[in-house]
Parts: C-alpha cells; sequence; structure tokens
C-alpha cells in the first residue's frame, strides 16, 4: 500500500494495512520538522560523544564539572510532579507488543514503562505496531485474542510512560532530505501526535522514560525538542514530564544538571542499572587497571553501584524529584518452586533496599513480581504516594567512590562462557525480532547482553582478565567456546532452528574479538534487520 508523505521525507519499508493511521502525513511532518531542526545537534552530540570517549581511552578521567558548580549549589527545585506520576511505587516495564501492553496496564502496577528500546528489537513492525498499539492503549480500546483467552483493559490501568530509542540510534527506514532519521525522534513524534491530547484529555498526559543519555547537553536537546513539540501541536508547555534513566557513567557525574535541563519537564531520574554496568566497562575498557569480575557478582550492592545508587537519590530529592529504583532481573521461575523462592528473595531484598534508602519506587519485569515489589515498598512508605520529602544529607559521594570499580574477582570459566551463551542466545533472539527473553532464569535484554559482550571484549584484553584457575581468557579461548556454548543457546531458546542463532555466533565472535570496541551492540545488528 502507499501513502502519502510530506516533502522530502521517504520510507524505505512496507506500509502493512493499518500502518496508514500511524504515518499520516501531519505526523510524518512532525517527523520531518523535529529532524530538520534538530537533528545537526543529535550528530553533533554524537560526536561530542565519541571525542569524550577518545579522552578517556587516553587517560582522562571524569570528574563534577567546574562550569556547573552554580546549578550544583543552587536552590531549585523541578515543576510540581503531576498527579498521575506522584505515585510510582511499581513501574511495570516490556517490550511495546500487543498482548504484554495489555498485560502490564493491567498488572496492578502503579505505572507502566512501554518500551521501543532495550527489551525491543526494533525491526520496522516492532516499531510501528508498537505506536499502533499505543494508539489503542490511549484510548482503551485495545484488545486481543490469542491462545483461546481474551485480552482487554480492566477499570484500573497503570499510568502509561513511554521509552523511545536512545540518541545512538537511527530509523533506517525513514529519510529525510536524503538521510536517515533519529529513531528517538520517530518514536516521541508519532506518539505525541497520535495520543498527547488524548492522554491529557483523560487526566493524564504524555510521560516519557529518556535512556542512555551522557550529558546535560543531551537533555536539554531532549528540552528543546519537548518546547518545539508543545509548540507545534498547541500544548502548553510543561506539559511534557521525562523521567531519565541515568545508566552512563558520564551521566553520573551530571544529575543535577540533567534536572536542571529539564526542570520545566522532569518527572525525576531512574537509576538503569544495567547500561550503567555496560557503560563503566565501555568507558574504561582499556584503563589496565579496570577489569569487573564475573557479571554475577557485579549488584547494586558493589560499592560503585552503591555510590551511584545513593547519589541518584539524594539529587532527586534534594530537587523535589522522584527518585526511581531499576530493575533485578530475577523473574518468576515456573515448575521449581525452591528456585522460585529464592528469585523472589532476590527481588524481595531489592526493593526492600531501595524503599528503605529512600526511593520512591521501582522496576519489574515481569507481572507476578508486582504484589510482591508493592508489599516492600508500601511497608515503608504506608499510605504516603512518595518519600520524596526523605532528604539524605548524611550522603556524601566522591568522583572517587563513583570510579572505585570492584569487585575484580573472582573471573571463572563458568562466568566467561555465561556472558557467551547469554550474547549469542540475546542476539540471536533480537535478529529474530524478539528483544527481551529470559535465559537461565533471568530476564536478558538490549543491557543485560551488553554487559556479556563487552566483558568477554576486556577480559580477552585486559591483564586482569585471568581467569581464577590461573589461565588468561584469551581470544582462542573464547573462539573455542562460542560453537558449544551456540549448540546449548539453540537447544534452550524456544525458536533455537532459526538461522538468527547461527549468525549470532558469528557476530559475537567478531564483536568480542576484533581490536575495535563497536559503542553498542544494536548498531551493527541494526543493519541486519
Ligand atoms: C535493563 C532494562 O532496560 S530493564 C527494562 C527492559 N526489560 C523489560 O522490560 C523486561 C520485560 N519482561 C519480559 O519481556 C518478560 O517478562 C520476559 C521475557 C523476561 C519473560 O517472559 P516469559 O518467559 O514469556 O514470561 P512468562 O511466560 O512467565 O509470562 C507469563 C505471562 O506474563 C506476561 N508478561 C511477562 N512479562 C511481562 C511484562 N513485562 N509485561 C506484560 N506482560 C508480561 C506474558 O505475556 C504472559 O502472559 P499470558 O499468560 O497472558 O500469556
Ligand atoms: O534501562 C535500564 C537499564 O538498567 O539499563
Ligand atoms: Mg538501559
Amino acid at each position: 500500500m502507499t501513502i502519502t508523505t510530506p516533502p522530502g521525507l521517504e520510507i524505505r519499508a512496507e506500509i502493512k494495512p493499518g500502518y496508514e493511521q500511524i504515518l499520516t502525513p501531519e505526523a510524518l511532518a512532525l517527523v520531518a520538522d523535529l529532524t530538520r531542526r534538530f537533528e545537526p545537534r543529535r550528530q553533533e552530540l554524537l560526536a561530542a560523544r565519541i571525542e569524550r570517549a577518545r579522552r578517556i581511552d587516553a587517560g582522562e578521567r571524569p570528574d563534577f564539572l567546574p562550569e556547573t558548580r552554580y546549578i550544583r549549589d543552587g536552590d531549585w527545585k523541578i515543576a510540581p510532579i503531576p498527579q498521575a506520576l506522584e505515585c510510582r511505587r511499581v513501574e511495570i516495564t516490556g517490550p511495546v507488543e500487543r498482548k504484554m501492553v495489555i498485560n502490564a496496564l493491567n498488572s496492578g502496577a502503579d505505572s507502566y514503562m512501554t518500551d521501543f528500546e532495550d527489551s525491543n528489537s526494533p525491526n520496522w513492525d516492532n516499531q510501528v505496531t508498537g505506536q499502533i498499539n499505543m494508539v489503542d492503549a490511549v484510548r482503551r480500546t485495545i484488545s486481543l485474542e490469542q491462545n483461546g483467552k481474551r485480552y482487554q483493559l480492566n477499570d484500573k490501568v497503570a499510568t502509561l510512560v513511554v521509552r523511545p530509542r536512545g540518541w545512538h540510534l537511527d530509523e533506517k527506514h525513514v529519510l529525510v532530505d536524503g538521510k536517515r532519521v533519529s529513531g528517538g525522534i520517530f518514536d516521541f513524534a508519532l506518539f505525541m501526535f497520535h495520543n498527547a491530547k488524548e492522554q491529557l484529555a483523560r487526566g493524564a498526559g504524555p510521560y516519557f522514560y529518556l535512556p542512555k543519555m551522557e550529558s546535560h547537553l543531551e537533555a536539554r536537546l531532549w528540552n528543546d525538542i519537548f518546547i518545539a513539540t508543545q509548540e507545534a501541536l498547541g500544548l502548553p508547555r510543561g506539559t511534557i514530564r521525562a523521567t531519565v534513566l541515568i545508566e552512563t557513567i558520564l551521566a553520573a557525574f551530571e544529575m543535577d544538571e540533567i534536572l536542571y535541563e529539564l526542570r520545566e519537564h522532569s518527572a525525576g531520574l531512574n537509576a538503569g542499572r544495567w547500561d550503567y554496568i555496560f557503560s563503566c566497562i565501555k568507558k574504561f575498557k582499556l584503563d589496565k587497571d579496570f577489569c569487573l569480575a564475573d557479571r554475577a557478582k557485579v549488584t547494586m550492592t558493589a560499592p560503585f553501584m552503591r555510590a551511584y545508587a545513593l547519589l541518584l537519590l539524594k539529587t532527586c530529592h534534594k530537587r523535589g524529584a522522584p527518585a526511581i529504583g531499576g530493575m533485578a532481573a530475577l523473574i518468576p521461575i515456573k515448575n521449581d518452586p525452591e528456585k522460585n523462592e529464592i528469585a523472589m528473595g532476590g527481588v524481595r531484598t531489592d526493593k526492600a533496599r531501595d524503599a528503605t534508602d529512600g526511593y520512591d519506587g521501582g522496576w519489574v519485569a515481569h507481572p507476578g513480581l508486582v504484589e510482591l515489589a508493592m508489599t516492600e515498598f508500601t511497608k515503608v512508605l504506608g499510605e504516603r504516594p512518595n518519600q520524596i520529602d526523605k532528604l539524605r544529607p548524611d550522603v556524601e559521594v566522591t568522583a572517587a567512590q563513583l570510579l572505585d570499580f570492584k569487585p575484580e574477582t573472582p573471573i571463572t570459566e563458568a562466568g566467561l562462557r555465561y556472558n557467551i551463551n547469554v550474547g549469542i542466545h540475546y542476539l540471536g533472539a533480537w535478529l529474530a525480532g524478539n528483544g527481551c527473553v529470559p535465559i537461565h532464569n533471568l530476564m536478558e535484554d538490549a543491557a543485560t547482553a551488553e554487559i556479556s559482550r563487552s566483558q568477554v571484549w576486556q577480559w580477552i584484553r585486559s591483564p586482569k582478565g585471568v581467569l581464577d584457575d590461573g589461565r588468561k581468557v584469551t581470544a582462542e579461548m573464547v573462539r573455542a567456546m562460542i560453537p558449544e556454548e551456540l549448540a546449548k543457546a539453540k537447544a534452550d531458546a524456544p525458536n533455537g532452528d532459526n538461522p538468527s542463532y547461527a549468525r549470532a555466533a558469528a557476530i559475537f565472535e567478531e564483536m568480542s574479538t576484533s581490536e575495535q570496541f563497536a559503542e553498542f551492540l544494536t548498531l551493527p545488528l541494526y543493519e541486519e534487520i
């Protein structure tokens, strides 16, 4: 089917029946307008990331910025939180897939972050059908018949929050003036165009989660896009509210500044722990003194993760902003009550720690975790919707604490094999169209898989990449393990026959053994879908 597109905008993908309701000339005109106004700045900021990374590779260490001290020392707060976002004790997250959207909205969580990012494989159909699902969800008409079951919304549903793609990702199927548009702008603009007014009419508003930013200047770009979009759609300034994921080590040094840039549009910060760990590995991958232990040993109680979590909490509450905790990757384990109880205990401990520290809520990966997480937050909050008034003057976090990357041991063969196995399994699923999968009873998405593949890269190169039995991790060792782990991943995956797993193994080998470190695994992968 063909559609009319605005001048200069070209779509290089199939327009399936139903897509025309999303890809309207007016909605695409907003994409084109935002692209023309803001794409040069996105490109400048991406170039600035590369330049900063080059300086860090050469030994520079990040610190709090001297030029923005006045913001950190200043007495200011973000705009008052809208009522629909006051209570966020439990936020469920998940890919923007139709059944999961319905299940998540019905899950009993306070809010639901629907995900065009970490848990989504951004193929064309997922992006456009995701937008269709959003239109139906916002209007409460979303329904589905599947496997003899009917899905529709309950009377009371979670508040919807949308996570568009990060600044690094393009939408390659849409070109403006001959160049690919930003994936984030594409996701955001289409959602805003179709839903913002409807959401306002229904008592909430257009709420977003903003991923993977590395600086307050990147937040300023989003803020300027918000202002431009509100003007274009005739919405009052401050209508859009966005929670920023602090999930890069560099953003951890600019939390105040990020809140300040977005202060009219901010809905707080979230501790995106998985990408945060990945970012630490990525940024300091060439530092001979830095090498983290097996992925399973790098937890929220590691000193550098504790410093980050507490600084985020303190910063948010000082600015009247919600502090939302991240995701325990544990999910319910079917058919093994003992293992399940251990997993649930892990989630309970995680949520209890966040709630006791002072967080206002936290993420869960699965509807089966909502009640448990709610119990832990309610134990601390009681009837209160949040605990933003809990200030933490006792918390002092230094740059050195944020950069105190430990534990360094153990690195084990099991940990190495685990990383290879998860990397191949996840990449294979992603190439086949699924961006979030249970592997070895854990939720795996783009962020967790990034940790796995970057650890393998670093262990090969770091002098500290030595197994606990004394063997140095080498490219040859990894190459020898890849076919074995591919076979296991194929046996474990429900669609293990899909050729995407063999392709995933080849990509994993290339990424972990090549000299060049790929900035994001999703960048080369995206060219394959
Ligand atoms: C690092 C980060 O960015 S974290 C944020 C990104 N990650 C996420 O959002 C995680 C999302 N979670 C998921 O995708 C899934 O829970 C998985 C892949 C981890 C596990 O999936 P499954 O093994 O299929 O779960 P399971 O079989 O137990 O599902 C049971 C039911 O719950 C539903 N369900 C599971 N997770 C979710 C979810 N997050 N949202 C909505 N529904 C869900 C399933 O659709 C299924 O529904 P049905 O009974 O009606 O068929
Ligand atoms: O997006 C969340 C994360 O942990 O990464
Ligand atoms: Mg993330």
